[in-house]
Protein backbone atom coordinates (compact mmCIF):
# COMPACT_ATOMS: atom_id res chain seq x y z
CA UNK A 1 0.00 0.00 0.00
CA UNK A 2 2.72 2.38 1.16
CA UNK A 3 5.87 1.99 0.67
CA UNK A 4 9.06 4.71 1.40
CA UNK A 5 12.50 3.74 -0.18
CA UNK A 6 15.93 5.21 1.01
CA UNK A 7 14.52 8.21 1.90
CA UNK A 8 16.81 11.14 3.08
CA UNK A 9 16.00 14.46 4.49
CA UNK A 10 17.94 17.46 6.03
CA UNK A 11 16.99 21.12 6.96
CA UNK A 12 19.09 23.78 5.75
CA UNK A 13 22.80 23.09 6.99
CA UNK A 14 21.82 21.20 10.03
CA UNK A 15 23.04 17.44 10.27
CA UNK A 16 20.06 14.70 8.42
CA UNK A 17 16.53 14.59 9.85
CA UNK A 18 15.97 11.31 8.25
CA UNK A 19 18.73 9.22 6.72
CA UNK A 20 18.16 6.45 4.77
CA UNK A 21 14.62 5.32 5.51
CA UNK A 22 13.18 2.69 4.17
CA UNK A 23 10.10 0.74 5.24
CA UNK A 24 6.50 -0.64 3.29
CA UNK A 25 2.81 -1.03 5.19
CA UNK A 26 0.24 -3.27 4.07
CA UNK A 27 -3.62 -2.29 4.30
CA UNK A 28 -5.19 -3.53 7.81
CA UNK A 29 -1.64 -2.55 9.67
CA UNK A 30 -0.39 0.10 11.73
CA UNK A 31 3.13 1.13 11.57
CA UNK A 32 4.18 3.28 14.64
CA UNK A 33 6.68 4.94 14.25
CA UNK A 34 8.26 5.32 17.89
CA UNK A 35 11.66 7.38 19.23
CA UNK A 36 12.71 10.47 21.29
CA UNK A 37 12.14 13.69 20.83
CA UNK A 38 13.65 14.91 17.15
CA UNK A 39 14.57 11.78 15.73
CA UNK A 40 12.77 12.12 12.82
CA UNK A 41 9.26 10.93 13.32
CA UNK A 42 6.98 13.68 12.21
CA UNK A 43 9.52 15.00 9.48
CA UNK A 44 9.12 10.91 8.29
CA UNK A 45 5.45 11.52 7.91
CA UNK A 46 5.04 15.02 6.86
CA UNK A 47 7.29 13.43 3.61
CA UNK A 48 4.47 11.13 2.99
CA UNK A 49 1.85 13.57 2.29
CA UNK A 50 4.37 15.91 0.87
CA UNK A 51 3.68 18.63 2.94
CA UNK A 52 8.21 18.07 3.19
CA UNK A 53 9.60 17.55 0.43
CA UNK A 54 12.07 14.83 0.60
CA UNK A 55 15.93 15.55 -0.70
CA UNK A 56 15.94 12.02 -2.07
CA UNK A 57 14.54 8.52 -2.32
CA UNK A 58 11.01 7.58 -3.29
CA UNK A 59 7.40 7.08 -2.12
CA UNK A 60 4.90 5.04 -3.09
CA UNK A 61 1.12 4.67 -2.72
CA UNK A 62 -0.51 1.95 -4.13
CA UNK A 63 2.72 1.38 -6.54
CA UNK A 64 2.51 4.99 -7.84
CA UNK A 65 5.55 7.57 -6.57
CA UNK A 66 3.76 10.49 -4.83
CA UNK A 67 5.81 13.33 -6.36
CA UNK A 68 3.54 12.26 -9.45
CA UNK A 69 0.83 12.62 -8.15
CA UNK A 70 -1.51 15.16 -8.44
CA UNK A 71 -2.80 17.22 -4.82
CA UNK A 72 -6.28 16.32 -5.18
CA UNK A 73 -5.41 12.40 -5.49
CA UNK A 74 -3.09 12.91 -2.80
CA UNK A 75 -5.74 14.30 -0.67
CA UNK A 76 -8.03 11.27 -1.56
CA UNK A 77 -5.53 8.95 -0.84
CA UNK A 78 -4.67 10.21 2.91
CA UNK A 79 -6.48 11.47 6.39
CA UNK A 80 -4.01 13.64 8.42
CA UNK A 81 -4.82 13.46 12.35
CA UNK A 82 -2.52 16.15 14.50
CA UNK A 83 -1.81 15.99 18.19
CA UNK A 84 -3.88 19.82 17.93
CA UNK A 85 -6.94 18.60 16.12
CA UNK A 86 -6.80 21.58 13.24
CA UNK A 87 -10.00 21.99 13.64
CA UNK A 88 -11.30 25.74 11.33
CA UNK A 89 -13.10 26.77 14.39
CA UNK A 90 -15.48 28.90 12.16
CA UNK A 91 -16.56 25.86 10.29
CA UNK A 92 -19.17 23.38 12.54
CA UNK A 93 -18.75 19.46 13.06
CA UNK A 94 -20.63 18.73 9.83
CA UNK A 95 -19.03 21.21 7.68
CA UNK A 96 -15.19 20.37 9.37
CA UNK A 97 -15.96 16.74 8.68
CA UNK A 98 -17.13 16.77 5.33
CA UNK A 99 -14.06 19.06 3.94
CA UNK A 100 -12.37 16.59 1.51
CA UNK A 101 -15.28 15.32 0.78
CA UNK A 102 -16.87 18.56 -0.53
CA UNK A 103 -13.32 19.56 -2.36
CA UNK A 104 -13.94 16.23 -3.91
CA UNK A 105 -17.71 16.95 -5.53
CA UNK A 106 -19.27 14.01 -3.92
CA UNK A 107 -23.34 15.11 -3.52
CA UNK A 108 -24.70 16.52 -0.16
CA UNK A 109 -26.56 13.57 1.12
CA UNK A 110 -23.52 11.41 0.54
CA UNK A 111 -21.38 14.11 3.13
CA UNK A 112 -23.91 13.55 5.86
CA UNK A 113 -24.85 10.44 5.35
CA UNK A 114 -21.05 9.70 6.00
CA UNK A 115 -20.33 12.61 7.89
CA UNK A 116 -23.26 10.99 10.62
CA UNK A 117 -22.41 7.44 10.25
CA UNK A 118 -18.55 8.52 11.52
CA UNK A 119 -19.99 10.73 14.34
CA UNK A 120 -21.67 7.35 15.34
CA UNK A 121 -18.81 4.95 15.59
CA UNK A 122 -16.97 7.74 17.32
CA UNK A 123 -19.50 7.92 19.56
CA UNK A 124 -20.50 11.81 19.26
CA UNK A 125 -24.24 12.02 18.97
CA UNK A 126 -24.98 13.70 15.58
CA UNK A 127 -28.38 15.12 16.22
CA UNK A 128 -26.52 17.08 19.03
CA UNK A 129 -23.26 17.98 18.17
CA UNK A 130 -23.45 18.13 13.86
CA UNK A 131 -24.28 21.64 13.94
CA UNK A 132 -21.69 22.68 17.03
CA UNK A 133 -18.71 25.06 16.63
CA UNK A 134 -15.27 23.30 17.85
CA UNK A 135 -15.13 25.75 20.59
CA UNK A 136 -18.48 23.94 21.77
CA UNK A 137 -16.85 20.87 22.29
CA UNK A 138 -14.32 19.08 24.68
CA UNK A 139 -10.74 18.37 23.70
CA UNK A 140 -11.67 14.82 23.44
CA UNK A 141 -14.63 15.46 21.33
CA UNK A 142 -12.93 17.81 18.89
CA UNK A 143 -9.84 15.04 18.90
CA UNK A 144 -12.67 12.67 17.08
CA UNK A 145 -13.82 15.15 14.77
CA UNK A 146 -10.70 15.11 13.41
CA UNK A 147 -10.28 11.42 13.71
CA UNK A 148 -13.66 12.25 11.46
CA UNK A 149 -12.74 14.41 9.18
CA UNK A 150 -9.48 12.37 7.87
CA UNK A 151 -11.62 9.45 7.69
CA UNK A 152 -14.28 11.10 6.09
CA UNK A 153 -13.26 10.71 2.39
CA UNK A 154 -12.03 7.33 3.50
CA UNK A 155 -8.43 7.22 2.23
CA UNK A 156 -6.56 4.13 1.77
CA UNK A 157 -3.64 5.47 3.97
CA UNK A 158 -4.56 7.36 7.58
CA UNK A 159 -1.49 9.57 9.06
CA UNK A 160 -1.42 10.38 12.81
CA UNK A 161 0.81 12.64 14.63
CA UNK A 162 0.59 12.49 18.25
CA UNK A 163 -3.30 11.90 18.08
CA UNK A 164 -4.16 11.70 21.51
CA UNK A 165 -1.42 13.69 22.91
CA UNK A 166 -3.21 16.16 23.76
CA UNK A 167 -5.81 14.44 26.02
CA UNK A 168 -6.21 13.62 29.99
CA UNK A 169 -5.37 10.48 30.45
CA UNK A 170 -8.61 9.03 30.72
CA UNK A 171 -10.29 10.54 27.55
CA UNK A 172 -7.10 9.37 25.58
CA UNK A 173 -7.53 5.47 26.67
CA UNK A 174 -11.42 5.63 25.28
CA UNK A 175 -10.95 7.99 22.56
CA UNK A 176 -7.61 5.18 21.64
CA UNK A 177 -10.13 2.18 22.73
CA UNK A 178 -13.00 3.79 19.64
CA UNK A 179 -10.24 4.34 17.24
CA UNK A 180 -8.78 0.80 18.25
CA UNK A 181 -12.39 -0.60 16.92
CA UNK A 182 -12.88 1.10 14.21
CA UNK A 183 -14.21 -0.85 11.43
CA UNK A 184 -13.01 1.47 9.23
CA UNK A 185 -9.23 0.71 9.95
CA UNK A 186 -9.18 -2.68 8.57
CA UNK A 187 -9.10 -1.71 5.16
CA UNK A 188 -6.82 0.80 5.50
CA UNK A 189 -2.51 1.55 6.58
CA UNK A 190 -2.31 3.46 9.55
CA UNK A 191 1.14 5.22 10.21
CA UNK A 192 1.06 6.77 13.55
CA UNK A 193 3.71 8.70 15.47
CA UNK A 194 4.12 8.95 19.53
CA UNK A 195 7.16 9.05 21.96
CA UNK A 196 4.64 6.92 24.17
CA UNK A 197 6.00 3.47 24.75
CA UNK A 198 2.65 1.78 25.75
CA UNK A 199 0.74 3.45 23.27
CA UNK A 200 3.12 2.31 20.52
CA UNK A 201 2.43 -1.19 21.64
CA UNK A 202 -1.26 -0.98 22.32
CA UNK A 203 -1.78 0.63 19.00
CA UNK A 204 1.19 -0.73 16.57
CA UNK A 205 1.10 -4.11 14.53
CA UNK A 206 4.71 -3.04 13.86
CA UNK A 207 6.98 -0.56 15.60
CA UNK A 208 9.60 1.52 13.62
CA UNK A 209 12.09 2.61 16.09
CA UNK A 210 14.42 5.77 15.24
CA UNK A 211 16.99 7.51 16.95
CA UNK A 212 18.27 10.44 15.12
CA UNK A 213 16.97 10.91 11.97
CA UNK A 214 18.00 7.00 11.73
CA UNK A 215 15.54 3.50 11.80
CA UNK A 216 17.14 1.24 14.77
CA UNK A 217 14.52 -1.28 14.49
CA UNK A 218 11.81 -2.29 12.65
CA UNK A 219 9.48 -5.13 13.65
CA UNK A 220 7.01 -6.62 16.01
CA UNK A 221 6.63 -5.84 19.58
CA UNK A 222 7.59 -9.15 20.40
CA UNK A 223 10.63 -9.03 18.22
CA UNK A 224 12.10 -5.38 19.94
CA UNK A 225 12.00 -6.84 23.07
CA UNK A 226 12.84 -10.21 22.68
CA UNK A 227 15.48 -9.78 19.81
CA UNK A 228 16.53 -6.32 19.99
CA UNK A 229 18.66 -5.29 17.26
CA UNK A 230 21.07 -3.31 19.33
CA UNK A 231 22.19 -1.82 22.59
CA UNK A 232 19.81 1.23 21.92
CA UNK A 233 16.94 -0.76 21.18
CA UNK A 234 17.15 -2.80 24.32
CA UNK A 235 18.07 0.12 26.55
CA UNK A 236 15.09 2.19 25.22
CA UNK A 237 12.77 -0.20 26.62
CA UNK A 238 14.14 -1.10 30.26
CA UNK A 239 12.79 0.68 32.37
CA UNK A 240 8.97 -0.59 31.64
CA UNK A 241 10.27 -3.65 30.24
CA UNK A 242 8.58 -6.39 32.24
CA UNK A 243 5.05 -4.60 31.58
CA UNK A 244 5.27 -4.52 28.01
CA UNK A 245 6.61 -8.16 27.76
CA UNK A 246 3.83 -9.58 29.25
CA UNK A 247 1.51 -7.39 27.27
CA UNK A 248 3.31 -8.48 24.07
CA UNK A 249 3.54 -12.12 24.61
CA UNK A 250 0.32 -14.11 23.49
CA UNK A 251 -0.58 -16.97 26.31
CA UNK A 252 -0.36 -18.85 23.35
CA UNK A 253 3.45 -18.82 23.23
CA UNK A 254 4.00 -19.84 26.70
CA UNK A 255 1.30 -22.64 26.56
CA UNK A 256 4.57 -25.33 26.57
CA UNK A 257 5.40 -24.11 29.61
CA UNK A 258 2.54 -24.36 31.63
CA UNK A 259 2.46 -26.92 34.43
CA UNK A 260 -1.23 -26.64 34.91
CA UNK A 261 -3.44 -25.73 31.59
CA UNK A 262 -4.77 -22.65 31.38
CA UNK A 263 -8.56 -22.75 29.82
CA UNK A 264 -8.37 -19.48 28.05
CA UNK A 265 -8.26 -18.15 24.42
CA UNK A 266 -4.11 -18.45 23.60
CA UNK A 267 -4.64 -15.10 21.56
CA UNK A 268 -4.99 -12.83 24.74
CA UNK A 269 -1.71 -11.60 26.03
CA UNK A 270 0.01 -12.95 29.13
CA UNK A 271 -1.26 -9.45 31.19
CA UNK A 272 -4.51 -9.98 30.18
CA UNK A 273 -4.79 -13.73 31.45
CA UNK A 274 -3.34 -12.17 34.79
CA UNK A 275 -5.53 -9.30 35.00
CA UNK A 276 -8.51 -12.42 34.34
CA UNK A 277 -6.74 -14.63 36.95
CA UNK A 278 -6.60 -11.59 39.62
CA UNK A 279 -10.40 -11.03 39.09
CA UNK A 280 -11.24 -14.45 39.37
CA UNK A 281 -8.68 -15.28 42.64
CA UNK A 282 -6.80 -17.97 40.55
CA UNK A 283 -3.39 -18.72 41.52
CA UNK A 284 -1.03 -17.40 38.68
CA UNK A 285 2.38 -18.83 40.17
CA UNK A 286 2.66 -20.97 36.88
CA UNK A 287 1.73 -19.07 34.57
CA UNK A 288 4.67 -16.50 35.43
CA UNK A 289 7.12 -19.67 35.69
CA UNK A 290 5.89 -20.16 32.35
CA UNK A 291 6.68 -16.82 31.11
CA UNK A 292 10.32 -16.97 32.79
CA UNK A 293 10.77 -20.17 31.27
CA UNK A 294 9.79 -18.73 27.92
CA UNK A 295 12.08 -15.87 27.95
CA UNK A 296 14.18 -17.89 29.68
CA UNK A 297 14.69 -20.01 26.01
CA UNK A 298 14.22 -17.04 23.87
CA UNK A 299 17.21 -14.47 24.17
CA UNK A 300 17.64 -12.22 27.05
CA UNK A 301 15.94 -12.47 30.98
CA UNK A 302 14.21 -10.03 33.43
CA UNK A 303 14.11 -10.20 36.82
CA UNK A 304 10.78 -10.90 38.13
CA UNK A 305 11.18 -9.79 42.03
N1 LIG B 1 11.04 22.83 9.26
C1 LIG B 1 12.20 22.53 9.86
N2 LIG B 1 13.27 23.36 9.74
C2 LIG B 1 14.46 23.04 10.32
N3 LIG B 1 14.66 21.91 11.03
C3 LIG B 1 13.63 21.06 11.19
C4 LIG B 1 12.35 21.32 10.63
N4 LIG B 1 11.52 20.29 10.93
C5 LIG B 1 12.25 19.43 11.68
N5 LIG B 1 13.51 19.88 11.83
C6 LIG B 1 14.59 19.21 12.56
O1 LIG B 1 14.64 17.86 12.12
C7 LIG B 1 14.90 16.96 13.20
C8 LIG B 1 13.78 15.93 13.28
O2 LIG B 1 12.60 16.60 13.67
P1 LIG B 1 11.18 15.86 13.76
O3 LIG B 1 10.16 16.89 14.11
O4 LIG B 1 10.98 15.05 12.56
O5 LIG B 1 11.42 14.89 15.02
P2 LIG B 1 10.36 14.12 15.90
O6 LIG B 1 10.96 12.78 16.15
O7 LIG B 1 9.02 14.14 15.28
O8 LIG B 1 10.37 14.97 17.23
P3 LIG B 1 9.16 15.35 18.25
O9 LIG B 1 8.78 14.06 18.92
O10 LIG B 1 9.80 16.31 19.19
O11 LIG B 1 8.05 15.94 17.44
C9 LIG B 1 15.05 17.83 14.45
O12 LIG B 1 16.41 18.07 14.67
C10 LIG B 1 14.34 19.12 14.06
O13 LIG B 1 14.89 20.21 14.73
Amino acid sequence: MIRLEHVNKSFQQGKPAVSDISFEVSKGETLVLLGTSGSGKTTTLRMINRLVIPDSGLIFINGQPTDQLSPEILRRNTGYVLQHNGLFPHYTVAENIGIVPSLLGWDKQKILQRTTYLMEQLHLNPSRYLHSYPQELSGGQQQRVGLARALAADPPLLLMDEPFGALDPITRASVKKEFRLLEDLKNKAVILVTHDVQEAFELGTRICLMDQGVIQQLGTPEELLFTPANSFVSRFFDNQRLLLELKALKLEAVKPWLEIPVSMDGGISCWEALEKMTATQTDSSSLMRAFTLYKQTHGRTTELS
